[in-house]
């Protein structure tokens, strides 16, 4: 009888021919780990892969690929019976990487598969969004997710997380703050937004510090409002002296409700939502993750 756990890691076909990982993969299974792996070719195929590590009863699924993948992946553990849950493990192969950045996990592949195999389980926070979409990192709005929702894919292979912001500046001349009212426990605010972060986790679109405060199992979300009608003076300010800006607005909730007047767009982890009425729940430890013991969104 082989008692050892079933790992599925879930590759995102982008990173299939990844050398440094081929290796880190026969590495461990020549130390007996029983780790297999699965590869993606467009969005969805995640979700199945991971019904087949539940059916299988792994102990562990690991998301290969970048924020989008983490995404797909988390939520699709947060809707498998908590009995039957694998752990989430993570090896970051995007290119903004947000929320494995934020965590600390490491970026070398034999590092990071040994952490996601063998590394101690945590409890965390995931985010679901009007009942049937979820973010496990963040939920930005506003003009930041026009940036990343359009961000050319040649653009992005090529320069990373930089590209974010140059295509943002590209782009200057057609942003414009989406009007909105947001409700939380204890919160309420009405105006016109530049960009609006919800954060479960603290970075977004390649290292831009949306929420960094926030922690991923503290039961709560933070939220960060950049206000004003002047797109330029008001970024300029928020940017270079975020602590003297008069158009910031903070807030920390379990919950937030959105609502605006016409469409507008969140980003969740990388994923577009369009509607009018936003509301956002915080589920509590729902999800097992092996992080790195010096974590810093950890409480
Ligand atoms: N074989 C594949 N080739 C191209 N795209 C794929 C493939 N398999 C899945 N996808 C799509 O890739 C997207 C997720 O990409 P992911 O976020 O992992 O990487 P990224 O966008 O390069 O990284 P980041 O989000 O960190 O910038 C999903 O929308 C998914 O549908
Ligand atoms: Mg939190």
């Amino acid at each position: 009888m082989d008692n050892t756990p079933i790992s599925l890691l879930i590759l995102n076909g982008k990173s299939a021919d990844n050398v440094p990982l081929r290796e880190a993969v026969m590495a461990q299974r020549e130390k007996g780990q029983d780790l297999q792996v699965r590869v993606t070719w467009e969005k969805g195929d995640a979700v199945r892969y991971v019904d087949e590590a539940v059916q299988l009863g792994a102990a562990t699924v690991i998301a290969g690929g970048g924020d989008g993948t983490i995404n797909e992946v988390a939520a699709a553990l947060a809707q498998v019976a908590q009995d039957k849950r694998p752990a989430l493990g993570i090896l970051p192969l995007g290119t903004a990487n947000d929320f494995a950045t934020s965590t600390s996990i490491p970026e070398e592949m034999d590092k990071a598969l040994a952490l996601a195999l063998l590394g101690k389980t945590t409890a965390i926070d995931i985010v679901r969004v009007n009942d049937d979409h979820y973010f496990i990192n963040m939920a930005t709005g506003g003009f930041g997710t026009r940036i990343t929702t359009e961000t050319p894919e040649r653009l992005k292979a090529a320069l990373g997380g930089v590209s974010y912001l140059i295509h943002g500046l590209m782009r200057m001349d057609t942003l414009k703050p989406d009007r909105c009212e947001i409700r939380g426990e204890g919160f309420q605010w009405q105006g016109d937004a530049l960009v609006i972060g919800i954060g479960n986790g603290r970075q977004a679109g390649g290292g831009q510090q949306l929420c960094p405060d926030a922690l991923i199992n503290d039961g709560l979300l933070d939220l960060r409002i950049y206000t004003g009608e002047e797109l330029l003076p008001a970024l300029f300010t928020t940017l270079t002296h975020p602590e003297d800006s008069p158009n910031i607005v903070d807030g920390s909730s379990a919950w937030f409700e959105i609502t605006a007047p016409h469409d507008i767009t969140f980003n969740l982890d990388g994923e577009p939502l369009t509607g009018q009425a936003f509301r956002i729940d915080v589920m509590p430890h729902a999800l097992m993750c092996r992080l790195p013991p010096d974590c810093e969104l950890l409480k």
